[in-house]
Formats: structure tokens, C-alpha cells, sequence
């Protein structure tokens, strides 16, 4: 049976809709220790937060990075949790004029930690005011027009901005400086999926069996979100069409109806790697070209889908451009052509900052 691919782009997409996020709530970790992997980070935040609470301070303004459905939104909420204040939540797209700023700067209360979702996406005009906000706690707010305009200061209370991107490189540099500690996200290993897993098949109340969480685990992009996507739909097979139990088999049959395939690839890491090796003979090719062949951004392309693509083998960031490797080619059931761009001297993956076209 096939599912339209924009199905197939929902079951394994990373962004989340208004009925998931509702859904994830549930599952979501409350606490640091409960959080999942990125050990790293974890430890780091960890003593960042016990230091601001050793002090009786709000903590330093926090930035995290990474591709969407890693923990971003859920660590925001954890740092919140940790310190003992209430979460405000913003977005950059919500931010088109500095007056959208002002109005939620201006209810901000002391120690409150304000997270500000996708902050890349927000509109320049209100960029300078975020500056001063974060750095001396005040805004200037302009009253009137032309020449007889004039600028009134206000104090703001100490709070911790918490914002979140996909990737560092899309803040501009005075930004960026004005984050005491920024953090990156990595997709998750296998391993770290299961655990995440068997935590939201207890909550949900399911039983999933050490062969079925492999199963799905596998597939799941490195991404808690679409494990915990995959896990409902696989629960749903499991109670209609067996006796709700998760195993291996009961996985494996139930993503076959659902047409996730055995790396969980989604709409956008296929049309890059049909582009790669349909359209430009496997490579190599630059970002932008690739971009503009998939209709993506390049922005989009590179941090959301070939972190995974580069992960799992099939594509490798050389000096010349993006390559398909060989299990490229055959993932998506093309012949590997006797000669490929891989492995002939175009470096191996990631070894080589991107070269770009
Ligand atoms: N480390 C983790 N341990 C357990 N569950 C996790 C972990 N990270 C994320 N999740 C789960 O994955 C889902 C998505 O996480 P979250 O919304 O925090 O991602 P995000 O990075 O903010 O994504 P986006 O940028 O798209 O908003 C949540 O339901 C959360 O419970």
C-alpha cells in the first residue's frame, strides 16, 4: 500500500503541528535528569542553572541550536522548571515590529524566563531592542513621528531570554554575543531514542518490547519527536490488528503501512538525495544549486536535512560540493554508477568545511 508523500513528510517531518504539540506535552521530560541524552549539554546547563540559583540571580540569557523535535522548547521549560519561575513563550515570526517586542518585554516580570522560539525569524526593526533588553534590561520606546519623535526609556525586571535556532550562523554576530551560554542539540543515537521510547511507551501505557523499540528507534531520523510520532502510530496498528503488544515484527509491519522506510528518511532528505544523484550524476554539487533543485532554502537544506543524510552515510560535505555516497544510490534503489564522485578524491564526509555554487 502507498501513502501520498506529504503523509510520509508528516509521519517523519521534524516540525510538529498544533494537535502534536498538544500530544507532546505529555511526554514531554520536566526535569534535566529526566531529560534524554546530550549529556554535554545537560551537565553544562546543569551548573549554569546552579550557579544563578547559588547566587539568587536569573541565570544568563541561554541560546540552543539545532535541527527541530530535539528538546529545544522542552529544555526552555526545564530551565523555567529548574529555576522555579513561570515560562513565557515567543516566537521570531510573531516579532514583525519592535511594538510586538515591547508589549511582551514589557509583562515580563522579575526572573521570568522568556523563550523565543525560531529568534532567527524575527523582524529586523526589533532586533536593536532586543539588544539593549537583554544587555542593560531597558527599552527605549518611541513615542510619536518624524522629527518630534522621541524616545522614552523603560526599566525592564532581570529576566532570562531562552531562545532557540536552528543553527547559530543565522544570528547576527551582536546577538549571538549577547547569549552568556549558547548550547547545541545532536541528533540522538539509536540507543538514546530507545530510552526515550520505553520513558513515553510507560507514560502512554503501551508495551513495547526491547525488539520494537530497536525497530523504531532506527528509523527515527535521531529525533525524540518522530520516535514518539512513530510509537503512536505503531501503537495503533498494534491494537487494531494485534493485541496492542509492541515487538519487532508488529514495528517493522506497521511502518511498512505507513511508509516509513528502514532509515525513517523524510520528503525533504529524498528530494536531496533523488536531486544529488538523479540530477547532478551524484555530485559533487553546491549547496545553493542543490538548494534551488529541491525548492528548499538553502538555510533549510543544510540544518535540517543533511545533518541526518550526513549521519547516516549517504551524503558527504566535500571541498567541491555535496557527494552521494554509494549507499545513496542504492537506498533509493538506483545502480551505483562505476564511477561516483565518492571516494575518487573528493575527500571524505565532513572532513572539509562546505564548499558552496
Ligand atoms: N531528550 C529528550 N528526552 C525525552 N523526550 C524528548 C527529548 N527531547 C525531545 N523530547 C520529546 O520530543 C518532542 C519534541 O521536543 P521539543 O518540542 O522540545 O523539540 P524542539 O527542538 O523544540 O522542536 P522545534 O524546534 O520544532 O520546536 C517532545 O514531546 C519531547 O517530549
Amino acid at each position: 500500500m502507498s501513502l501520498p508523500d506529504d503523509h510520509v513528510h508528516r509521519l517523519v517531518g521534524g516540525d510538529a503541528d498544533q494537535e502534536e504539540r498538544t500530544v507532546e506535552a505529555a511526554l514531554r521530560p520536566r526535569t534535566l535528569a529526566e531529560f534524554v541524552g546530550q549529556e554535554r549539554l545537560r551537565e553544562q546547563l546543569s551548573l549554569v542553572l546552579d550557579a544563578a540559583r547559588a547566587r539568587g540571580r536569573s541565570a544568563d540569557h541561554i541560546l540552543l541550536s539545532g535541527p527541530p523535535g530535539l528538546g529545544k522548547t522542552t529544555l526552555a521549560m526545564i530551565v523555567a522548571a529548574e529555576m522555579g519561575v513561570p515560562l513565557r513563550i515567543t516566537s521570531g515570526p510573531a516579532i514583525q515590529h519592535a511594538g510586538d517586542l515591547a508589549a511582551i518585554l514589557s509583562s515580563v516580570n522579575e526572573g521570568d524566563v522568556l523563550f523565543f522560539d525560531e529568534i532567527h525569524r524575527m523582524a529586523r526593526p526589533a532586533e536593536e531592542m532586543l539588544y539593549t533588553a537583554m544587555e542593560d534590561f531597558r527599552v527605549d520606546v518611541v513615542v510619536g513621528k518624524g522629527p518630534g519623535a522621541t524616545a522614552i526609556p523603560l526599566d525592564l525586571p532581570h529576566f532570562t531570554l531562552v531562545g532557540a535556532t536552528t543553527r547559530t550562523g543565522l544570528l547576527p554576530g551582536p546577538l549571538r554575543d549577547r547569549f552568556g551560554f549558547t548550547g547545541h542539540l545532536e541528533l540522538y543515537e539509536p540507543a538514546e531514542l530507545e530510552l526515550v521510547l520505553r520513558r513515553s511507551a510507560g507514560l502512554l501505557d503501551v508495551e513495547l518490547r526491547r525488539d520494537g523499540s530497536r525497530e523504531i528507534a532506527g528509523r527515527s531520523r535521531g529525533t525524540p519527536r518522530i520516535a514518539n510520532r512513530l510509537l503512536r502510530r505503531v501503537r495503533d496498528f498494534a491494537e487494531v490488528r494485534g493485541d496492542g503488544v509492541i515487538t519487532g515484527d508488529v514495528a517493522r509491519a506497521a511502518l511498512k503501512v505507513f511508509a516509513v522506510d528502514e532509515l525513517g528518511l523524510d520528503r525533504l532528505d529524498r528530494a536531496v538525495l533523488t536531486a544529488l544523484c538523479k540530477s547532478f550524476g551524484g555530485g559533487p554539487v553546491g549547496l545553493g544549486t542543490l538548494a534551488v533543485a529541491v525548492g528548499e532554502e538553502r538555510e533549510t537544506v543544510e540544518e535540517v536535512a543533511e545533518p541526518f543524510l550526513v549521519r547516516a552515510g549517504l551524503l558527504a560535505r566535500t571541498p567541491r560540493g555535496r557527494v552521494a555516497t554509494p549507499a545513496a544510490w542504492s537506498h533509493l534503489g538506483l545502480a551505483v554508477p562505476a564511477q561516483t564522485a565518492f571516494g575518487h578524491g573528493f575527500g571524505e564526509p565532513d572532513l572539509f568545511s562546505a564548499a558552496d555554487g
